[in-house]
């Protein structure tokens, strides 16, 4: 039966019940230091010797009794016999019972084989590393729940303990449900997909220390999907299951988990990540994940961690935050917690946020973020410039070699991200109509703008500020991209007739074209339909795939996808960029690329790019 009602909860509010009712008694087991990285200890460990457990020399030099040294001055050096009064040490050597002080070689004069002068006092103890001084016999060298590093097994060993207790991990049966899915590994064909999150949420599990029980994917059927679950309870301390979770004809997983235990909640109040199920069997957790990739990431950080959390007494690291300003606006709707990607740079020693793509289904937006922002349930969003917090999914800094180029979409910012890339650093398109691209570069929120077609027209206040640079892109050939011959005639025809079309942002020179194309051949904007796409690329792919008929492009996307390409216009590509930035590491790099032959001749064998003036000074304004 389809399910239409949902009872959503407020996230926190979810999984404070679902770990209040969740209760674990993991075992222990002792395993030899030796096999104990990343576990979890169960109890304190004790050393079991003192490091050092005899008094070592800390230096190279003699061994020494400090009393006869008491006389000695540069101008009266004391002799000592080698032998009886002194020992010539290493570091790390045990200390001679007669000796209580070290004196470093390079203060030592050496008069023969037999003798040695001393040349001032040393008091007793110098240089000599005592019992214990790093650790001692019965002191408490790491506490229970703590998780053991590689410094950790190092001072077990020094200290005599060679096994160690620890907690037993949690198995986690992993279940992916889904009759379109086929293994990695296996093309799929039209109507099925590759089974990505298996892998992704074993891998995280990994990270946590505990062991996925992967379990293959179980297709749609109810029958089957309950004896996975049944099996997997038996032999597993956790389940997760992927996708099925929503409100389709084939959505199985929460009568299952009702059928054979207990529903906590089906539903919390989030976007994405909505249709969680989270549920009890024979007293054993079980997760249903949603089954899109950004939906099913979420759920697992948010739920199933912390269940390994819970089972290991330990938590997993805290939450890394920062404040930045935002890139661009974020709107949301309101009435459940918004989760959004986004993607940091930092301009001018600001941090910036810019929002990325906002679909559950677009995985490889989450690959790219810097970490999520979160907007509470009754809140709308923020305005560009307005400073947010942002958790962060990365190392703090990763971002300091991104470089933000706002702007014209080109593909030929893919060959420069590229050469770049080689270089240590990430340009980082934010494909925007040229006007929002000046604006955005004129606050300081990105590095460069990328322009095209006769700038001075369009920008004559702000081009009179000599503290902004132009700098030659390059030269580029822009036309229609689709499937089949329509004939440059007849392509207002065609697009009158109701050709599914796909166009740039508005504002981006490709959109400003055909508004002024639409005008000369009498078509009125309103009347046309058509889709909006980021850049060529993805209008070259919807085309390529019979999701839209035509569109505007360049001709190597649409070589790339086996398009045809009629050209219509030529235009220069530039750069904008504060003069000063021009002189910092990353504006130099950008320079250097650019003038390059390796970048010229790349961009220039794709097909309709020419690069012979490419990072040619075009002047201040
Ligand atoms: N009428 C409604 N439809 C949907 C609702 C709703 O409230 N009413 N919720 C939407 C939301 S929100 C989400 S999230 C999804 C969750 O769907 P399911 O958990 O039922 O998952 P499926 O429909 O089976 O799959 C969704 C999507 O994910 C892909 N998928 C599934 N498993 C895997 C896997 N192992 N690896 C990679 N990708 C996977 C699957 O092919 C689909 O594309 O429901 C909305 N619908
Ligand atoms: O809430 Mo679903 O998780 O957006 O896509």
């Amino acid at each position: 039966m389809r399910q239409t009602e949902w009872k959503l909860a407020p996230l926190d509010e979810a999984r404070e019940r679902f770990l209040r009712e969740v209760r674990f008694s993991p075992s222990v087991e002792s395993v030899p230091v030796l096999k104990a990285h990343d576990r979890i200890t169960a109890k304190p460990v004790v050393a079991r010797r003192s490091v050092p457990e005899y008094p070592l020399a800390a230096m190279d030099g003699v061994a020494v009794r400090a009393e006869m040294t008491v006389q000695a001055a540069p101008d009266n050096p004391v002799q000592l016999s080698l032998g009886r009064e002194a020992i010539w040490i290493d570091t790390g050597d045990p200390l001679p019972d007669f000796a209580d002080a070290i004196i470093p070689v390079e203060q030592i004069g050496v008069v023969d084989e037999q003798k040695v002068q001393i040349f001032n006092p040393v008091p007793s103890w110098k240089h000599i590393r005592m019992v214990g001084e790093d650790v001692c016999a019965g002191e408490t060298i790491l506490p229970a729940n703590h998780r053991i590093r590689p410094i950790d097994l190092g001072v077990m060993l020094a200290s005599g303990v060679e096994e160690v207790s620890v907690w037993k991990p949690p198995r986690v049966a992993v279940i992916p449900t889904g009759s379109e899915l086929v293994l990695p590994g296996q093309a799929p064909e039209r109507g099925q997909i590759v089974e990505s999150n298996g892998t992704m949420i074993s891998g995280y599990l990994r990270e946590w220390g505990a062991v996925p029980d992967y379990c293959g994917i179980v297709p749609d059927e109810p029958d089957h999907l309950l004896q996975s679950v049944q099996s997997a309870v038996k032999k597993c301390d956790m389940v997760v299951l992927n996708a099925g979770s929503s409100a389709g004809s084939e959505d199985f997983t929460v009568s299952v988990i009702r059928k054979l235990g207990r529903v906590v909640q089906h539903g919390v109040a989030t976007r994405p990540g909505k249709p969680v199920i989270l549920g009890i069997v024979e007293g054993k957790p079980v997760v249903g994940l949603p089954g899109y990739p950004i939906s099913a990431y979420l759920g697992l950080q948010w739920f199933v961690r912390p269940l390994i959390e819970k089972w290991f007494g330990v938590k997993m690291g805290e939450a890394n935050e920062i404040r930045v300003r935002l890139g661009t606006d974020v709107v949301v709707k309101t009435g459940a917690e918004d989760f959004v990607r986004v993607a940091v740079g930092e301009v001018r020693g600001e941090m910036v946020a810019y929002p990325l793509a906002k679909g559950a289904g677009v995985a490889s937006s989450l690959s790219r973020a810097d970490g999520w922002l979160r907007v509470p349930t009754d809140h709308n969003g923020w305005k560009a410039g307005e400073s947010v917090t942002v958790e962060l999914i990365r190392p703090r800094g990763s971002w300091k070699s991104r470089l933000l180029v706002a702007g014209e979409p080109d593909a030929g910012l893919d060959v420069l991200a590229d050469q770049l890339s080689s270089r240590g650093f990430t340009l980082f398109p934010l494909p925007m109509g040229q006007e929002e691209g000046w604006h955005t570069l004129w606050e300081g929120r990105c590095h460069l703008v990328l322009s095209a077609g006769d700038i001075s027209e369009t920008k004559k206040v702000e081009m009179k500020d000599p503290s902004w640079v132009r700098i030659h892109g390059w030269r580029r050939v822009r036309g229609w991209m689709m499937r089949s011959v329509s004939g440059p005639g007849s392509i207002s025809k065609w697009l009158r007739q109701g050709a599914q079309l796909m166009i740039h942002p508005s504002g981006t020179r490709s959109r400003q074209w055909l508004e002024a194309q639409w005008a000369d051949w009498g078509i009125n904007p309103e009347d046309m339909q058509y889709r909006v796409a980021a850049n060529d690329r993805q209008i070259g792919a919807a085309i390529a795939a019979g999701a839209a008929d035509i569109g505007i492009g360049c001709p190597a996307v649409a070589r790339e996808f086996g398009l045809l390409f009629v050209p219509a216009w030529e235009e220069d590509v530039q750069f904008v960029a504060p003069k000063d930035w021009l002189r910092s590491s990353m504006g130099r790099l950008l320079m250097e690329e650019l003038q390059s032959p390796s970048f010229r001749t790349r961009l220039e064998m794709m097909g309709g790019y020419r690069c012979g003036k490419s990072g040619e000074m075009i002047g201040s304004f």
